[in-house]
């Protein structure tokens, strides 16, 4: 009992909520929707009980011949029922233009309200399946559904008014017919309602299944994986998993089908003996001559259709049960709050950070994970200095970049900035220090123009500045080739899109990193997609870039740390060496043999490649 009773609350509260979030997206069409809503339910009523009228008015015409005495007893009743069939037919149209509007902006308005909350949690969530899984969730239909539970509950009052008009044109005949209408009703009641919650479930459970199945999808279709599942011969491998999964999945939809078929098939024959019986009763009554034709006609039609309301009604409080679940998860979504948040009164950011950087102390494990990336970490990036992190795979230096960005937080310690913890800036500001050029950056589908000025929004317009950006980063002259220079589509998602090399994709990076003018400059593995005469020509502009500026570069490539002006070698979660270039080397510790490997395996490639162009 206490449990139906907090469902039933759930329903009223994601009622509720649908309500204001339809209210907010589309409130004259709203009004509108209502008051038409509330004409429609009168229809039916009003077209059942002329139908007396009319039949009576037949049966006292037939077989008379056709006269002006006969069509004027019919012509008012039955002028009457086709004009109440008329605005009924005029009202369903006009209803469902209303409902095709307040669809679009619906859709829109929830689709805006999840984007602005996909960008406000915490990056940390995209590295977690369990909030995938509830992103998904909310993305299944939100705004079809949240529109479908409005329009269920609307048809719930329309259907109640309907069912009232019936009772009151059935109460004459007896009190026990509408009453035996409703019963008729609770066996198909019972089992949707049963069904949509099993369904629901069902649901649920197979959230992380579709997302593989979107996954593997994604796999097959996708312009970033085509060339490897084309050389390795994926396709095979990936379609025979997808199906696989399809399979089960589709077995069990049929299941779920199967049992909805055969209990709507019961409660339909549980419904249709009733009203039967009822049937019954009713043609005794006239064959005893207690009433007429015309009212077996009105009975007929008003305990047939008045079934059907009845029928619809509970199909839409199964349907609203259904939705308002489905929907609970939009609102769980839409709840969820990000962690990585603003302090109540934020300390103003360094325009130009003095200091620096200094990691105190810090202990982090990501979300779910039992060991400490980094424990007890200490590390100093001073101001206007160029630092290098090197160390082998999974030594954590990519999880420092994500704590400098603020994608996390320390679970102990603190990371400062100028001796003020990074907690105390508001988050916005503070990343508006940074600049961070990612191992692959992202190709951004739009002109070269705007991938630059992508670094600053707030001066994307300033096409000087974007062209000495260009300039600096030295991608100007690939720029200025293209038939449209500035104004040329880049990438290969769009119409007359031209793609870059991977290289070139980073210079791209680099001028929006300088157009950014950041203060802190954060590089992962930047030159990885370059060969070592651009990395030299891009260091030497990036030194240009990085002048008096804080920069850390993280790197596997020695020739790219030796010109830092400090080099950490990290390995599990700490700093284990730190010097310059050639204080590490005369340390002969683990950058200096890691130095010698590279440069032999250098040296060694070079000579193949010499011996195999001499033979
Ligand atoms: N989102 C995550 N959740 C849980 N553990 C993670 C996550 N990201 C990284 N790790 C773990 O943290 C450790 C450090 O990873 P990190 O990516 O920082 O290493 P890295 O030094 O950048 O490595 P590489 O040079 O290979 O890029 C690894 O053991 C890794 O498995």
């Amino acid at each position: 009992m206490i449990s139906k009773l907090r469902s039933a609350n759930t329903i009223f509260f994601h009622l509720r909520k649908t309500l204001s979030l339809v209210w907010a997206a589309s409130r004259y069409w709203t009004v509108a929707w209502m008051i038409l809503l509330l004409v429609q339910g009168l229809i039916p009523a009003a077209s059942i009980s002329l139908t007396p009228r009319a039949i009576n008015a037949l049966v006292s015409v037939t077989g008379s011949g056709i006269s002006a005495a006969n069509v004027q007893k019919v012509i008012v009743p039955v002028g009457l029922m086709a004009g109440i069939m008329l605005v009924g037919e005029v009202l369903n149209s006009a209803a469902e233009w209303i409902r095709t509007a307040q669809a679009e902006l619906v859709q829109d308005y929830i689709t805006g309200l999840i984007q602005k909350q996909s960008v406000a949690v915490d990056y940390g969530f995209y590295e977690c399946s369990e909030y995938n899984d509830k992103l998904d969730r909310a993305r299944e239909g939100a705004s079809g559904r949240s529109l479908a539970l409005l329009e269920n509950t609307g048809r719930l009052l329309q259907n109640t008014v309907t069912l009232f008009a019936m009772a009151a044109i059935l109460a004459p005949y007896g009190f026990g017919l509408p009453i035996t209408l409703v019963v008729s009703a609770f066996p198909a009641f019972y089992v949707l309602t049963y069904l949509n919650k099993i369904q629901y479930q069902w649901s649920q459970r197979t959230t992380t299944d579709r997302r593989w199945l979107a996954y593997y999808d994604y796999l097959l279709t996708n312009n970033a994986t085509a060339a490897e599942v084309r050389l390795f011969d994926y396709a095979d491998y990936f379609q025979s998993s997808y199906h696989n999964l399809r399979r089960r999945l589709r077995h069990e939809q049929f299941h779920l089908l199967k049992l909805q078929t055969l209990g709507r098939f019961v409660a339909t024959i549980i419904a249709l003996i009733i009203s039967g019986g009822a049937i019954a009763w009713i043609g005794r009554q006239v064959l005893l001559g207690i009433l007429s034709l015309g009212d077996l006609a009105l009975f007929f039609q008003a305990f047939s259709q008045g079934q059907s309301i009845v029928r619809d009604l509970l199909n839409n409080l199964g349907q609203i049960y259904r939705n308002s679940l489905f929907l609970g998860n939009l609102f769980e979504f839409l709840q969820i709050q990000p962690k990585i948040i603003d302090p109540l009164n934020p300390v103003p950011v360094p325009s130009t950070p003095k200091k620096g950087i200094r990691f105190r102390q810090v202990t982090f494990r990501y979300p779910g994970s039992e060991e400490p990336v980094l424990n007890n970490f200490n590390l100093t990036l001073p101001a206007g200095k160029i630092v290098a992190i090197v160390g082998d795979n999974g030594a954590g230096k990519s999880t420092l970049i994500k704590l400098l960005c603020r994608f996390y937080d320390p679970q102990s310690g603190s990371i400062e900035l100028d001796g003020i913890d990074l907690r105390n800036f508001s988050v916005k500001a503070f990343r508006r220090l940074i600049t961070v050029l990612f191992q692959s950056p992202i190709p951004y589908n739009t002109t070269a123009g705007e991938n630059i000025g992508l670094g600053d929004i707030s001066a994307a317009s300033n096409y000087s500045e974007i062209q000495a950006a260009a300039k600096a980063s030295g991608i100007h002259d690939k720029i200025d080739r293209l038939p449209l220079g500035y104004n040329a589509m880049l990438g290969k998602l769009f119409p007359e899109g031209t793609d870059l090399s991977g290289g070139q994709w980073q210079r791209l990076a680099l001028a929006r990193a300088f157009f950014r003018r950041a203060q802190i400059i954060i590089l992962d593995e930047p030159t990885s997609a370059m060969d070592p005469w651009a990395e030299h020509d891009w260091l030497e502009r990036f030194r240009t870039l990085a002048s008096d500026r804080t920069a850390v570069v993280i790197t596997h490539r020695f020739t790219l740390a030796m010109r830092a002006d400090i080099i950490h070698v990290m390995r599990a979660g700490q700093i284990v060496e730190s010097g310059t270039h050639d204080e590490l080397l005369a340390q002969s510790g683990f950058y200096a043999q890691s130095w010698k490997d590279q440069m032999e395996s250098s040296a060694s490639a070079i000579v193949t490649e010499r011996n195999s162009l001499t033979k």
